[in-house]
């Protein structure tokens, strides 16, 4: 006979099987006599797994919307915009429109703004941080706090320090253009750590930058759903380490530990000065709520810190990367700087009105790539009815910005990189979706570092513009490689390394 204990993989499996049986027999019990929304036909138990993507998801996920997403009959869609899969039990809904990403995320915000449970996430405790934390009173409260600090009327005090960055990295730049890549998310990290906490960091391998890349790269990994199995049976965490099957658990501690000291160590050191602005307005110490204050201001700022300079050092690459290949672009934005700012000095924040080309340029960015081109998955708290169709509760719920920003019957020719799409007679058109309301998320979750992203990243930009035209890089022989706009696979997607060159266009440099 088999022995079972000589084989705790077959355990699990059927264990595994016999959860997923169970919860299908319960869910089915409680599904109004209501269609789900349209979608491919799954088998039984496994659902749709063969149709859920591993790579470049939200294209595969495009092409189901494109396929799927709207054909049921009686189905009032807008256009091929709604498409649900369903695996071990959990639903999964991709928005592919404006009006449905407004319906669920706006007007049905408090059904809609969860984020779903994943077992390994919360095992490494990102679920401390309140961007990947259960909708309910604690990410209230930290994105409340968060917002007091990050809305767009308080953001211009931090434009002297962003505006004092730009010309250390542009300094830097012109010493060393080599480390241009480094050097870029070393300017995001260090204008995040000099305002949330008054660090300055000493250089790009200072364990203050180097910890929020290390929980990045763990998000990227774990962030994925399906990556471990422990995601679809979270009894599996309860398997001592010994067991085979369990190396999971060695990951989770590795990046339990990188997500703790990037949330501790940043806080511990100002708590005492009270530097960080987050903390200047705790309490008293024997006030009773003193200690879950001092928590809560500790984790806020820490999202900040952990995701604020990976989402934005991406997207200035990405625009870095598309310059250098359009120099077309490039000139007529150097020459519109030019003109605006002089020769004398860098742009800066006044300026921003009136380059409109540039403005053109970084919503193009913003449509053609996206670092988060599904979001951050949000989950519906209780079940819901919607447009005719039964979306359960715990349905993990997508906006697919990548779908939207790339619709031919909005943006024509979607893959070009054309600013000019977003030009009229000299002024930035307002007839046409701007990609900033879809590339930085939705509803009650949407991004709110974006009002501070848009600063770092406009003076980065115009700055790098007026002091330098790029380039691909040149081969021995001085012939330009040719450089192309890759990108890597994860959760959030940064582009590709890539090798430009800086060549200084001043004779004079206004940032010496
Ligand atoms: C170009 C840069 C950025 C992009 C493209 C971006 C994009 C996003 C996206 C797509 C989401 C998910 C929204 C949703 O769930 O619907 C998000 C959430 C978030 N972002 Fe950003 N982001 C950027 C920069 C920043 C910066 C600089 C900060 C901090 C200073 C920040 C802080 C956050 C926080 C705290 C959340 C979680 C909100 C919540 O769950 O309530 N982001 N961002």
């Amino acid at each position: 006979m088999l022995d079972l204990v000589q084989y705790p993989k077959v355990v699990i499996c059927m264990l595994f099987v016999l959860h997923l049986v169970l919860r299908r027999a319960w869910q089915r019990r409680r599904r109004p006599n209501l269609p789900l929304p349209p979608g491919p036909k799954g088998y039984p138990i496994i659902g749709n797994l063969f149709d859920i993507p591993t790579e470049y998801p939200e294209r595969a996920y495009s092409r189901l919307l494109d396929r799927y997403g709207g054909l049921m009959a009686g189905f009032n869609a807008v256009g091929r915009d709604m498409v649900y899969l369903e695996s071990f039990g959990t639903g999964i809904l991709v928005l592919g429109s404006l009006k449905r990403t407004t319906d669920l995320f706006e007007k049905r915000s408090s059904i809609h703004s969860d984020r779903p449970v994943s077992p390994v996430l919360s095992l490494m405790e990102f679920d401390k941080f309140f961007s990947l934390m259960r909708y309910g009173t604690r990410w209230r409260r930290q994105r409340k706090l968060f917002h007091e600090y990050f809305n767009p009327i308080v953001i211009p005090q931090y434009r002297p320090l962003i505006l004092e960055e730009r010309i250390n990295y542009i300094r830097d730049l012109a010493n060393n253009p080599c480390a241009f890549w480094e050097r870029t998310r070393t300017y995001f990290t260090r204008i995040i750590l000099r305002s949330t906490y008054s660090i300055e960091p000493t250089g790009n391998d200072d364990p203050f930058v180097k910890n929020p890349e290390l929980v990045g790269e763990g998000f990227n990994v774990a962030g994925k759903t399906g990556t471990f199995i422990v995601d679809f049976m979270p009894a599996l965490k309860y398997v001592p380490d010994w067991i085979p099957g369990t190396g999971w658990k060695k990951f989770v501690r590795y990046y339990n530990d990188a997500g703790e000291k990037a949330r501790v160590l940043a806080f511990e050191q100002v708590r005492e000065k009270l530097r960080c602005p987050l903390i200047q307005s705790l309490p008293n110490e024997d006030d009773p709520k003193f200690e879950e204050e001092v928590l809560c201001a500790r984790d806020t700022a820490a999202v900040a810190y952990i995701g604020g300079a990976d989402t934005s050092s991406g997207v200035a690459l990405a625009t870095l990367c598309l310059l250098a290949i359009h120099p077309d672009i490039q000139k007529r934005a150097q020459a519109e700087i030019d003109q605006v700012v002089g020769l004398g000095r860098l742009p800066d924040f006044d300026d921003r009105d009136q380059l409109v080309y540039l403005g053109a340029i970084l919503k193009e960015v913003a449509r053609l790539y996206q670092i988060a081109p599904l979001g951050v998955a949000h989950a519906a708290l209780e079940d819901d009815v919607y447009d005719g169709c039964f979306i359960p509760k715990g349905t993990i719920i997508l906006g697919n910005s990548w779908h939207i920003l790339h619709d031919p019957n909005i943006y024509p020719d979607p893959f070009s990189f054309n600013p000019d799409r977003f030009i009229k007679d000299g002024m930035l058109r307002k007839d046409i979706l701007n990609p900033f309301s879809a590339a930085f998320g939705f509803g009650r979750r949407i991004c709110p570092g974006r009002y501070f992203s848009h600063d770092t990243i406009f003076a980065m930009i115009s700055s790098v513009l007026a002091c330098f035209d790029l380039s691909p890089r040149k081969d021995d022989n001085g012939r330009q490689v040719p450089l192309k706009f890759e990108l890597e696979e994860g959760v959030l997607i940064h582009p590709k390394r890539f090798q430009c060159e800086f060549t200084p266009r001043m004779p004079s440099r206004p940032y010496d």
